[in-house]
Protein backbone atom coordinates (compact mmCIF):
# COMPACT_ATOMS: atom_id res chain seq x y z
CA UNK A 1 0.00 0.00 0.00
CA UNK A 2 2.56 2.31 1.26
CA UNK A 3 6.38 1.35 0.71
CA UNK A 4 9.28 3.18 1.34
CA UNK A 5 12.60 2.25 -0.53
CA UNK A 6 15.72 3.53 1.26
CA UNK A 7 14.10 6.98 1.18
CA UNK A 8 15.81 9.84 2.35
CA UNK A 9 15.17 13.95 2.32
CA UNK A 10 18.01 16.24 2.82
CA UNK A 11 16.94 19.80 2.95
CA UNK A 12 19.01 22.77 2.21
CA UNK A 13 19.54 25.91 4.57
CA UNK A 14 22.11 28.21 3.41
CA UNK A 15 25.24 26.17 3.17
CA UNK A 16 23.64 23.88 5.99
CA UNK A 17 22.44 20.36 5.19
CA UNK A 18 19.60 18.69 7.03
CA UNK A 19 19.36 15.00 6.93
CA UNK A 20 15.70 15.04 8.17
CA UNK A 21 15.14 11.03 7.03
CA UNK A 22 17.87 8.67 6.60
CA UNK A 23 18.15 5.49 4.56
CA UNK A 24 14.29 4.13 5.66
CA UNK A 25 12.72 0.96 4.07
CA UNK A 26 9.49 0.49 5.46
CA UNK A 27 5.73 -1.17 4.29
CA UNK A 28 2.54 -0.18 4.94
CA UNK A 29 0.21 -3.10 4.35
CA UNK A 30 -3.52 -2.16 3.37
CA UNK A 31 -6.03 -2.01 6.00
CA UNK A 32 -3.85 -1.66 8.52
CA UNK A 33 -3.09 0.83 10.92
CA UNK A 34 0.31 1.53 11.19
CA UNK A 35 1.87 4.38 13.99
CA UNK A 36 5.24 5.88 13.72
CA UNK A 37 6.42 6.95 17.13
CA UNK A 38 9.35 9.89 17.53
CA UNK A 39 10.62 12.72 19.43
CA UNK A 40 10.23 16.11 18.33
CA UNK A 41 12.81 16.82 15.23
CA UNK A 42 13.02 12.78 14.71
CA UNK A 43 11.88 13.23 10.73
CA UNK A 44 7.93 11.88 11.53
CA UNK A 45 6.65 15.08 9.47
CA UNK A 46 9.07 14.53 6.58
CA UNK A 47 7.58 11.20 6.05
CA UNK A 48 4.25 12.39 6.09
CA UNK A 49 4.54 14.71 3.79
CA UNK A 50 6.87 11.93 1.66
CA UNK A 51 3.38 10.13 1.77
CA UNK A 52 1.26 12.87 0.83
CA UNK A 53 3.08 13.56 -1.86
CA UNK A 54 4.19 17.03 -0.97
CA UNK A 55 7.76 16.63 -1.00
CA UNK A 56 9.73 14.30 -3.39
CA UNK A 57 12.32 12.03 -2.04
CA UNK A 58 16.19 12.90 -2.33
CA UNK A 59 17.23 9.53 -2.86
CA UNK A 60 15.30 6.41 -2.87
CA UNK A 61 11.86 5.92 -3.91
CA UNK A 62 8.28 6.56 -2.48
CA UNK A 63 5.91 3.97 -3.58
CA UNK A 64 1.45 4.23 -2.68
CA UNK A 65 -0.07 1.44 -4.29
CA UNK A 66 2.79 0.38 -6.51
CA UNK A 67 3.17 3.70 -7.97
CA UNK A 68 6.43 5.29 -7.69
CA UNK A 69 5.89 8.89 -6.69
CA UNK A 70 8.52 10.32 -8.56
CA UNK A 71 7.35 8.98 -11.82
CA UNK A 72 4.07 11.12 -11.47
CA UNK A 73 3.65 14.44 -13.15
CA UNK A 74 2.82 17.29 -11.43
CA UNK A 75 -1.23 16.83 -12.28
CA UNK A 76 -0.84 13.07 -11.55
CA UNK A 77 0.29 14.11 -7.66
CA UNK A 78 -2.57 16.68 -7.62
CA UNK A 79 -5.19 13.91 -8.35
CA UNK A 80 -3.69 11.02 -6.31
CA UNK A 81 -3.40 12.88 -3.90
CA UNK A 82 -7.38 13.41 -3.39
CA UNK A 83 -7.20 9.67 -2.72
CA UNK A 84 -5.20 10.54 0.68
CA UNK A 85 -7.41 11.93 3.58
CA UNK A 86 -5.28 14.00 6.23
CA UNK A 87 -6.29 15.01 9.63
CA UNK A 88 -4.04 17.35 11.92
CA UNK A 89 -3.18 18.11 15.24
CA UNK A 90 -4.90 21.78 15.34
CA UNK A 91 -7.62 20.35 13.16
CA UNK A 92 -7.17 22.98 9.95
CA UNK A 93 -10.98 24.11 9.84
CA UNK A 94 -12.13 26.70 8.01
CA UNK A 95 -13.98 28.34 10.89
CA UNK A 96 -15.87 30.90 8.32
CA UNK A 97 -17.78 27.94 6.82
CA UNK A 98 -20.14 25.81 8.95
CA UNK A 99 -19.58 22.02 9.79
CA UNK A 100 -21.71 20.83 6.79
CA UNK A 101 -19.67 22.86 4.82
CA UNK A 102 -16.80 22.22 5.61
CA UNK A 103 -17.40 18.65 5.24
CA UNK A 104 -18.93 19.38 1.78
CA UNK A 105 -15.73 21.12 0.84
CA UNK A 106 -13.92 18.50 -0.68
CA UNK A 107 -16.84 17.23 -2.52
CA UNK A 108 -17.48 20.52 -4.22
CA UNK A 109 -13.59 20.95 -5.62
CA UNK A 110 -14.37 16.87 -7.20
CA UNK A 111 -17.46 18.53 -8.59
CA UNK A 112 -20.17 16.47 -7.17
CA UNK A 113 -23.80 18.14 -7.48
CA UNK A 114 -25.83 19.99 -4.63
CA UNK A 115 -28.26 17.05 -3.90
CA UNK A 116 -25.15 14.54 -4.25
CA UNK A 117 -22.66 16.73 -1.77
CA UNK A 118 -25.75 17.02 0.97
CA UNK A 119 -26.70 13.06 1.08
CA UNK A 120 -22.80 12.57 1.42
CA UNK A 121 -22.62 15.28 4.06
CA UNK A 122 -25.54 13.59 6.28
CA UNK A 123 -23.82 9.92 5.50
CA UNK A 124 -20.46 11.36 7.25
CA UNK A 125 -22.17 13.58 9.90
CA UNK A 126 -24.47 10.69 11.09
CA UNK A 127 -21.08 8.08 10.60
CA UNK A 128 -19.30 10.64 13.08
CA UNK A 129 -22.20 10.81 15.80
CA UNK A 130 -22.66 15.14 14.68
CA UNK A 131 -26.09 14.99 13.36
CA UNK A 132 -27.08 18.08 15.29
CA UNK A 133 -24.07 20.07 14.53
CA UNK A 134 -24.36 20.70 10.36
CA UNK A 135 -25.33 24.19 11.13
CA UNK A 136 -22.70 25.15 13.71
CA UNK A 137 -19.59 27.06 13.12
CA UNK A 138 -16.12 25.37 14.23
CA UNK A 139 -15.95 27.72 17.13
CA UNK A 140 -19.12 26.46 18.52
CA UNK A 141 -17.47 22.91 19.08
CA UNK A 142 -15.44 21.32 21.55
CA UNK A 143 -11.89 20.02 20.63
CA UNK A 144 -13.23 16.27 20.14
CA UNK A 145 -16.11 17.76 17.87
CA UNK A 146 -13.73 19.43 15.83
CA UNK A 147 -12.24 16.61 15.42
CA UNK A 148 -15.02 14.74 14.03
CA UNK A 149 -15.56 17.20 11.67
CA UNK A 150 -11.81 16.81 10.29
CA UNK A 151 -12.59 13.27 10.30
CA UNK A 152 -15.67 13.67 8.51
CA UNK A 153 -14.09 15.95 5.67
CA UNK A 154 -11.22 13.77 5.19
CA UNK A 155 -13.11 10.88 4.38
CA UNK A 156 -15.60 12.99 2.35
CA UNK A 157 -14.57 11.56 -0.92
CA UNK A 158 -13.68 8.42 0.15
CA UNK A 159 -9.72 7.98 0.31
CA UNK A 160 -7.89 4.54 0.87
CA UNK A 161 -5.49 6.34 3.30
CA UNK A 162 -5.95 8.07 6.40
CA UNK A 163 -2.95 10.17 7.56
CA UNK A 164 -3.23 11.32 10.89
CA UNK A 165 -0.63 13.63 11.96
CA UNK A 166 -0.91 14.02 15.67
CA UNK A 167 -4.73 14.15 15.65
CA UNK A 168 -4.92 13.57 19.06
CA UNK A 169 -2.43 15.62 20.89
CA UNK A 170 -4.48 18.89 21.57
CA UNK A 171 -7.44 16.74 23.21
CA UNK A 172 -7.85 15.74 26.84
CA UNK A 173 -7.42 11.82 27.89
CA UNK A 174 -10.97 10.94 27.41
CA UNK A 175 -11.84 12.91 24.26
CA UNK A 176 -8.62 11.29 22.83
CA UNK A 177 -10.18 7.86 23.50
CA UNK A 178 -13.31 9.13 21.98
CA UNK A 179 -11.05 9.96 18.89
CA UNK A 180 -8.84 6.55 18.59
CA UNK A 181 -12.61 4.23 18.58
CA UNK A 182 -13.27 6.38 15.72
CA UNK A 183 -10.37 5.78 13.61
CA UNK A 184 -10.77 2.47 14.78
CA UNK A 185 -13.95 2.37 13.34
CA UNK A 186 -12.81 4.27 10.18
CA UNK A 187 -10.67 1.49 9.43
CA UNK A 188 -13.04 -1.86 10.61
CA UNK A 189 -15.98 -0.39 8.79
CA UNK A 190 -14.26 1.61 5.73
CA UNK A 191 -11.52 -0.57 5.20
CA UNK A 192 -9.45 2.45 5.17
CA UNK A 193 -5.96 2.22 5.76
CA UNK A 194 -4.26 4.89 8.19
CA UNK A 195 -1.09 5.59 8.98
CA UNK A 196 -0.57 8.17 12.16
CA UNK A 197 2.45 9.83 13.93
CA UNK A 198 2.52 10.59 17.40
CA UNK A 199 4.99 11.22 19.97
CA UNK A 200 2.26 9.18 22.64
CA UNK A 201 2.74 5.35 23.19
CA UNK A 202 -0.74 4.87 24.74
CA UNK A 203 -2.02 5.91 21.30
CA UNK A 204 0.38 3.57 19.33
CA UNK A 205 -0.87 0.94 21.98
CA UNK A 206 -4.58 1.74 21.37
CA UNK A 207 -4.89 1.79 18.35
CA UNK A 208 -1.81 0.36 16.07
CA UNK A 209 -1.33 -2.77 14.79
CA UNK A 210 2.53 -2.39 13.55
CA UNK A 211 5.13 0.29 14.72
CA UNK A 212 7.58 2.13 13.84
CA UNK A 213 10.00 4.11 16.04
CA UNK A 214 11.61 7.31 14.62
CA UNK A 215 15.54 8.93 15.97
CA UNK A 216 17.64 11.32 14.48
CA UNK A 217 16.14 10.40 10.66
CA UNK A 218 16.33 6.78 11.21
CA UNK A 219 13.60 3.96 11.77
CA UNK A 220 15.49 2.19 14.69
CA UNK A 221 12.78 -0.38 15.04
CA UNK A 222 9.63 -1.32 13.40
CA UNK A 223 7.13 -4.35 14.37
CA UNK A 224 4.61 -5.87 15.63
CA UNK A 225 3.08 -3.74 18.72
CA UNK A 226 3.37 -6.85 20.69
CA UNK A 227 6.45 -7.64 19.93
CA UNK A 228 7.72 -4.04 20.24
CA UNK A 229 6.17 -3.22 23.66
CA UNK A 230 6.92 -7.08 24.89
CA UNK A 231 10.78 -6.88 23.49
CA UNK A 232 11.73 -3.39 23.33
CA UNK A 233 14.99 -3.84 20.93
CA UNK A 234 16.40 -0.04 21.33
CA UNK A 235 16.83 2.35 24.69
CA UNK A 236 14.56 4.95 22.73
CA UNK A 237 11.86 2.19 22.65
CA UNK A 238 12.47 1.45 26.06
CA UNK A 239 11.77 4.92 27.11
CA UNK A 240 8.27 5.14 25.04
CA UNK A 241 7.15 1.96 26.22
CA UNK A 242 8.28 3.03 29.77
CA UNK A 243 5.87 6.22 29.22
CA UNK A 244 2.57 4.20 29.25
CA UNK A 245 3.83 1.07 31.92
CA UNK A 246 6.33 1.06 34.76
CA UNK A 247 7.63 -2.25 34.75
CA UNK A 248 9.79 -2.06 37.80
CA UNK A 249 9.15 -0.15 40.87
CA UNK A 250 11.34 2.58 41.82
CA UNK A 251 14.96 1.79 43.04
CA UNK A 252 14.14 3.25 46.70
CA UNK A 253 11.21 0.28 46.62
CA UNK A 254 13.73 -2.48 45.43
CA UNK A 255 15.85 -1.03 47.81
CA UNK A 256 14.20 -1.46 51.12
CA UNK A 257 12.73 -5.10 50.37
CA UNK A 258 16.73 -5.62 49.60
CA UNK A 259 17.65 -4.78 52.37
CA UNK A 260 14.75 -6.79 54.51
CA UNK A 261 16.57 -10.11 52.95
CA UNK A 262 15.50 -12.25 50.71
CA UNK A 263 17.07 -14.03 47.55
CA UNK A 264 16.84 -11.60 45.12
CA UNK A 265 13.82 -10.34 42.36
CA UNK A 266 13.58 -11.42 39.03
CA UNK A 267 11.18 -10.17 36.37
CA UNK A 268 9.06 -12.68 34.15
CA UNK A 269 7.70 -11.97 31.46
CA UNK A 270 4.64 -13.98 29.99
CA UNK A 271 3.08 -13.64 26.41
CA UNK A 272 -0.05 -15.31 25.03
CA UNK A 273 -1.47 -18.48 25.81
CA UNK A 274 1.21 -18.90 28.69
CA UNK A 275 -0.35 -16.28 31.13
CA UNK A 276 -3.21 -19.04 31.27
CA UNK A 277 -0.99 -21.48 32.50
CA UNK A 278 -0.57 -22.22 36.50
CA UNK A 279 3.27 -21.70 35.11
CA UNK A 280 4.62 -20.18 38.37
CA UNK A 281 2.84 -22.40 40.99
CA UNK A 282 3.24 -25.99 39.18
CA UNK A 283 7.09 -25.43 38.94
CA UNK A 284 7.80 -23.64 42.41
CA UNK A 285 4.98 -26.51 43.96
CA UNK A 286 7.21 -29.27 41.91
CA UNK A 287 10.81 -27.67 43.45
CA UNK A 288 9.06 -27.54 46.65
CA UNK A 289 9.71 -23.63 46.78
CA UNK A 290 7.67 -20.25 47.21
CA UNK A 291 7.25 -17.96 45.31
CA UNK A 292 5.58 -14.06 45.85
CA UNK A 293 4.44 -11.62 43.34
CA UNK A 294 5.85 -8.46 44.78
CA UNK A 295 4.70 -5.89 41.40
CA UNK A 296 3.68 -6.14 38.10
CA UNK A 297 0.66 -6.73 35.62
CA UNK A 298 -0.88 -8.89 33.49
CA UNK A 299 -2.67 -6.76 30.51
CA UNK A 300 -4.18 -7.36 27.14
CA UNK A 301 -2.19 -5.77 24.31
CA UNK A 302 -3.35 -6.43 20.61
CA UNK A 303 -6.17 -8.92 21.72
CA UNK A 304 -3.38 -10.66 23.32
CA UNK A 305 -2.47 -10.99 27.05
CA UNK A 306 0.91 -10.10 27.91
CA UNK A 307 1.91 -10.68 31.75
CA UNK A 308 5.06 -8.83 33.33
CA UNK A 309 5.83 -9.54 37.29
CA UNK A 310 8.87 -8.74 39.47
CA UNK A 311 8.86 -12.27 42.22
CA UNK A 312 10.52 -13.06 44.99
CA UNK A 313 11.38 -16.81 45.99
CA UNK A 314 11.30 -18.63 49.37
CA UNK A 315 13.39 -21.98 49.97
CA UNK A 316 16.55 -23.86 49.85
CA UNK A 317 18.72 -21.73 47.75
CA UNK A 318 19.54 -24.74 45.50
CA UNK A 319 16.15 -26.01 45.11
CA UNK A 320 15.68 -21.99 43.60
CA UNK A 321 18.05 -22.28 41.48
CA UNK A 322 16.12 -25.68 39.57
CA UNK A 323 13.48 -23.93 39.61
CA UNK A 324 14.38 -20.65 37.91
CA UNK A 325 16.26 -23.32 35.46
CA UNK A 326 13.27 -24.86 34.80
CA UNK A 327 11.37 -21.76 34.34
CA UNK A 328 13.76 -20.23 32.10
CA UNK A 329 12.73 -23.09 28.90
CA UNK A 330 9.42 -21.68 29.46
CA UNK A 331 9.18 -17.78 29.84
CA UNK A 332 11.81 -14.67 30.30
CA UNK A 333 13.15 -14.69 33.53
CA UNK A 334 15.89 -12.55 34.69
CA UNK A 335 16.91 -11.23 37.98
CA UNK A 336 16.68 -7.69 38.57
CA UNK A 337 20.23 -5.82 38.55
CA UNK A 338 20.95 -3.65 41.67
CA UNK A 339 21.07 -0.57 39.51
CA UNK A 340 17.30 -1.65 37.63
CA UNK A 341 14.29 -0.14 39.00
N1 LIG B 1 11.44 22.40 5.09
C1 LIG B 1 12.46 22.16 5.90
N2 LIG B 1 13.62 22.84 5.75
C2 LIG B 1 14.68 22.62 6.55
N3 LIG B 1 14.68 21.70 7.55
C3 LIG B 1 13.56 21.00 7.76
C4 LIG B 1 12.39 21.19 6.95
N4 LIG B 1 11.42 20.35 7.39
C5 LIG B 1 11.96 19.66 8.44
N5 LIG B 1 13.23 20.05 8.66
C6 LIG B 1 14.16 19.52 9.69
O1 LIG B 1 14.17 18.11 9.58
C7 LIG B 1 14.22 17.49 10.87
C8 LIG B 1 13.03 16.57 11.03
O2 LIG B 1 11.84 17.36 11.15
P1 LIG B 1 10.37 16.76 11.20
O3 LIG B 1 9.42 17.92 11.28
O4 LIG B 1 10.20 15.79 10.11
O5 LIG B 1 10.39 15.98 12.59
P2 LIG B 1 9.18 15.48 13.50
O6 LIG B 1 9.59 14.16 14.05
O7 LIG B 1 7.92 15.52 12.74
O8 LIG B 1 9.17 16.55 14.64
P3 LIG B 1 7.90 17.39 15.22
O9 LIG B 1 7.07 16.41 15.97
O10 LIG B 1 8.55 18.41 16.09
O11 LIG B 1 7.24 17.98 14.01
C9 LIG B 1 14.28 18.62 11.87
O12 LIG B 1 15.64 18.85 12.19
C10 LIG B 1 13.69 19.80 11.11
O13 LIG B 1 14.22 21.02 11.59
Amino acid sequence: MIEFKNVSKTFRLGKREVHAVKNVSLKVNAGEIFGMIGFSGAGKSTLLRLVNMLERPSKGSVFIQDIDVNSLSSKELRTRRRNIGMIFQNFNLFHSRSVAGNIAYPLKLAGLSKSEINTRVNELLSFVGLSDKAKDYPSQLSGGQKQRVGIARALATSPDILICDEATSALDPETTGEILRLLKKVNKEFGITILLITHEMHVIQSICQRVAVMEDGVVIESGDVFDVFTEPQHLTSQRFIQSVQQDLPSPRILEEWRARGGNGFYRVIFKGEITNEAVLSHITQKHKVHFNIVYGSIRELQERLFGDLVISFEGDPVAIQHAIAELETIVDIKEVAKHEG
